[in-house]
This record gives C-alpha cells, sequence and structure tokens, in this order.
C-alpha cells in the first residue's frame, strides 16, 4: 500500500518567495515538505508568518479533502522540495484504514492549531506590548464581567486610577527609553502585590488600572498604600541602558456604585487622582 501511494506521489522543487497555495486558486493538492521551510501567512502576503512549516510537516490538507481554496497563503521561504499528491488520488487513500487514520490526525492537528492561533491573537489584543500587562480593550471586557458578578453577589468593586508622577520631567532628563523601562518596573511592582482575580491595566500613557473585585473601600485604600509604598521604596531601577532613577506614583480610588458604568467609574477615580496630584503627589486619594 505504502509503496502504491509513494508511486503517486510528484516531487516538485520550488523557489524562494513562490507562492505554493492561496486563498484565491484552488487546491488540489496535499502537500509534504521534504527538504527547505514554507511559511504560512493570513490574510494578505505581506502579513508577517503565523507560523513556518518545516521538514516532514504537510500543508493543504484541508483543501486537499474539502475542494475549497485555501485558507492562507503558503509560501515557501527557502528553495525547497515537497512531495504532492493530487486529490484525484483521495479515493485510494480511502482504501486503507491506516493512511485515513493518518489524514484525519493531519486535520485534527490543523484544526487544534488553528485554535491556538485564534486563542493566540486574542490574547496578544488584549495585551500592552511594552509593558506586558492587559490593555483598555481588556478593561472593557473584564469590568463587564466583574461588574455584573460583584452586582449580582451584593458584593464591592473597587478601582485604583494610578499615574506616575511628573513623568514629563522624568523623560525629558534621561530619555523616553528610560521612561519605557519605569513604566515597565511600576508595571511589574504593581502586579506582583495583586490577587490573581485582581485586574492591572495599562490605560494609556503613564497611567494604569486596577480593578480589585470583592474589596470596600477601606481595604482597598490600604492595598492602594501598599502599592503606592512598593514603588515608592524603589529607588532604583536596574535596566540594560544602566541604572536609572526610580519613580512615584499617585492614586485615585473609588468604589463602585448601582448602575456605574466604566466611564462613571473611571471619571470618579479620575476625580479622586486629580486630588492626589493637587495635594503634592505620591499619595493615594479617595
Ligand atoms: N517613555 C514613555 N513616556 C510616555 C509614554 N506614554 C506617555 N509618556 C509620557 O508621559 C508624560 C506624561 O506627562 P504629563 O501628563 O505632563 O504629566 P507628568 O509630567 O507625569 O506630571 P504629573 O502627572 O502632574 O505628575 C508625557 O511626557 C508623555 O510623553 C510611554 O509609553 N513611554
Amino acid at each position: 500500500m505504502l509503496l502504491a501511494l509513494l508511486a503517486r506521489l510528484e516531487t516538485c522543487e520550488v523557489d524562494a518567495e513562490e507562492l505554493l497555495l492561496s486563498p484565491h486558486t484552488l487546491n488540489r493538492h496535499l502537500y509534504m515538505l521534504v527538504r527547505g521551510q514554507l511559511s504560512v501567512q493570513l490574510a494578505s502576503r505581506d502579513n508577517p508568518p503565523v507560523r513556518y512549516v518545516e521538514v516532514n510537516d504537510c500543508v493543504g490538507e484541508v483543501s486537499f479533502c474539502d475542494h475549497r481554496p485555501p485558507s492562507a497563503y503558503v509560501i515557501a521561504s527557502e528553495p525547497s522540495r515537497i512531495l504532492r499528491l493530487h486529490s484525484r488520488e483521495l479515493p485510494f487513500l480511502t482504501q486503507s484504514p491506516q493512511l485515513m487514520q493518518n489524514l484525519i490526525e493531519l486535520l485534527c492537528d490543523r484544526v487544534r492549531l488553528t485554535d491556538q492561533l485564534i486563542i493566540n491573537s486574542e490574547h496578544n489584543a488584549n495585551i500592552d506590548v511594552l509593558t506586558g500587562v492587559f490593555n483598555r480593550r481588556w478593561l472593557e471586557h473584564i469590568f463587564e464581567r466583574e461588574s455584573a458578578r460583584c452586582a449580582f453577589n451584593g458584593r464591592p468593586l473597587c478601582m485604583l486610577m494610578i499615574d506616575v508622577d511628573e513623568f514629563k520631567p522624568y523623560n525629558d532628563r534621561h530619555g523616553h527609553i528610560a521612561g519605557d523601562h519605569a513604566l515597565c518596573q511600576v508595571a511589574r511592582l504593581l502586579g506582583t502585590q495583586l490577587r490573581p482575580k485582581d485586574s492591572l491595566v495599562r490605560f494609556g500613557g503613564e497611567e494604569f488600572v486596577i480593578l480589585l473585585p470583592e474589596l470596600d473601600l477601606r481595604t482597598a485604600r490600604l492595598i492602594a498604600e501598599r502599592l503606592r509604598q512598593g514603588v515608592a521604596q524603589n529607588d532604583t531601577i536596574d535596566t540594560p541602558i544602566g541604572s536609572l532613577p526610580g519613580v512615584t506614583i499617585s492614586v485615585g480610588l473609588a468604589r463602585m456604585r448601582a448602575s456605574d458604568t466604566l466611564e462613571d467609574l473611571v471619571g470618579r477615580a479620575d476625580k479622586a487622582l486629580y486630588l492626589a496630584k493637587a495635594r503634592g503627589r505620591n499619595r493615594v486619594c479617595g
């Protein structure tokens, strides 16, 4: 059976940059890479590869089976040798339970890989690139969930609005890259002191938001004070560009009221933050 299958395979050579599969062209082949490397690109040939196909990997199996155009571009990233099987040989494959089992496993792998890519891209869409903490998009999602959950259980929900103090002069004195390191340090210091159910979000620029579910105002204030002290006590930041002076933060605190929208809660936390700045910075208000 295997020998008969091998006899049905064609060998082809592709040059670097050559297009093997495209969403605009029906695919009739199942390909197996025997030398070189292929890249898989979604939506446009100009997008960076989402993955690479290495030797012994297959591509094209989904369109080979369903006779529909491929969902991605597959391009040779270097000169490559490929074995291919035409879809007219599909009835031949069905004669062997083992070959069918292999094909099903291949399709299952592809489904899992696609799921993982979706999970990764969903995750990346919620993460701030510089600091690695959640971004504003995530805040909207998590606020909806946590505010509903806390309201349903009759539990409080508090928000901390945090702003790095005098960050413009810090950037001016030490440079923007140093400022970036300082922001990462703040994110790290804040993140390591939180419970898993708390959400740390980079709200924008030098501002962070923390959602604290199931904590009353008094406890949230203690936590805010602990966070403030944690940042202030780190008076130097070790970075690849050298040792930099630490920064301080001001914190505005607000507790969710019934029927608060995210904007309402952010607005009150922001007012409290403004007060903390006006009273001299490096403090908690609200
Ligand atoms: N390095 C760096 N700087 C940023 C980033 N985002 C915002 N900033 C800077 O943060 C600074 C914020 O400055 P201001 O809003 O004037 O406030 P401040 O100097 O921190 O003063 P106070 O908030 O009143 O204590 C601006 O200079 C922005 O350019 C970033 O991602 N990296």
